[in-house]
């Protein structure tokens, strides 16, 4: 039977710290598509390298969450493949451990980025309504938090509803002067401060296809500029 009570978060997970002076993996060592060939400068994150942190985050939040009932909200766009292979992690670790988990997932879309910078016309495209979190446990599952403007307003709106207890699972944390809001509680990655795509992180909607998380090249950057 489902808990009633708030799920504990005492399981967090600070994350992998990823050096400023990593320059990422040759281009050479990897597959990925011929279209963005000197678009990108490195491969920073290999997909396999993602999908076995993904796991780690999962067995985490899993001991959390116990018998509780949770309600992933993903991020989009960004979040849309970490949700996605977070949610499908949790789900096979539980039924892998016997454990009969409902984890019902929503969606919010908020947009602010023009370029590879963050704009102050952020929006929150919707739903308007997310009343379906009031009492509930709710887990942010969002791809990352780099000024953290995006967290800090999503963290207020997601407030109004009332939710029992929010977590938050960020694939990435970028190590930015300045930043703001609250730190993710499960976090895949703190990298340093530059502007990556790949795995659902575009730069102007490109990249959203690659499968790695790369470093995007000062050619890719024009190439794609608006
Ligand atoms: O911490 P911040 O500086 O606020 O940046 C983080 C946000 O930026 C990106 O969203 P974006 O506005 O590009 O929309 P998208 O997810 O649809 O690409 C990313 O997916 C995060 O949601
Ligand atoms: O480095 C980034 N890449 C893609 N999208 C982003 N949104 C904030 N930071 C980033």
């Amino acid at each position: 039977m489902a808990e009633d009570s708030p799920v504990k978060i005492v399981k967090q997970d600070k994350g992998i710290v990823i050096e400023d002076d990593w320059p990422g993996y040759s281009l050479d060592l990897f597959t990925y598509p011929e279209h963005y060939h000197g678009d990108i400068e490195s491969v920073y994150i290999p997909h396999g390298v993602i999908m076995d942190r993904i796991e780690c985050l999962a067995r985490n939040i899993l001991e959390d969450i116990g018998n509780h009932d949770v309600i992933a909200l993903c991020v989009l766009k960004g979040g849309y493949k970490f949700c996605a292979d977070l949610v499908e992690s949790i789900k096979v670790l539980s039924r892998s451990t016997n454990r009969t988990l409902t984890m019902r997932v929503e969606f919010i879309r908020l947009k602010s980025y023009l370029n590879d910078q963050s704009t102050e016309d952020l929006h929150i495209i919707g739903p308007e309504d997310l009343s379906m979190l009031r009492g509930k446990n709710v887990l942010i599952v969002e791809a990352i938090v780099d000024t953290g403007k995006t967290m800090k307003a999503l963290l207020k709106h997601v407030e109004t509803f009332q939710p029992k207890r929010i977590g938050v699972a960020g694939l990435l944390v970028k190590r930015v002067p300045n930043g703001v809001g609250r730190l993710p509680d499960y976090v895949g990655f703190v990298i340093p401060n530059r502007f990556v795509v790949g795995y659902a992180l575009d730069y102007n909607e490109y990249f959203r296809d690659l499968n790695h998380i790369c470093v995007i090249s000062e050619r890719g950057k024009v190439k794609y500029k608006l």
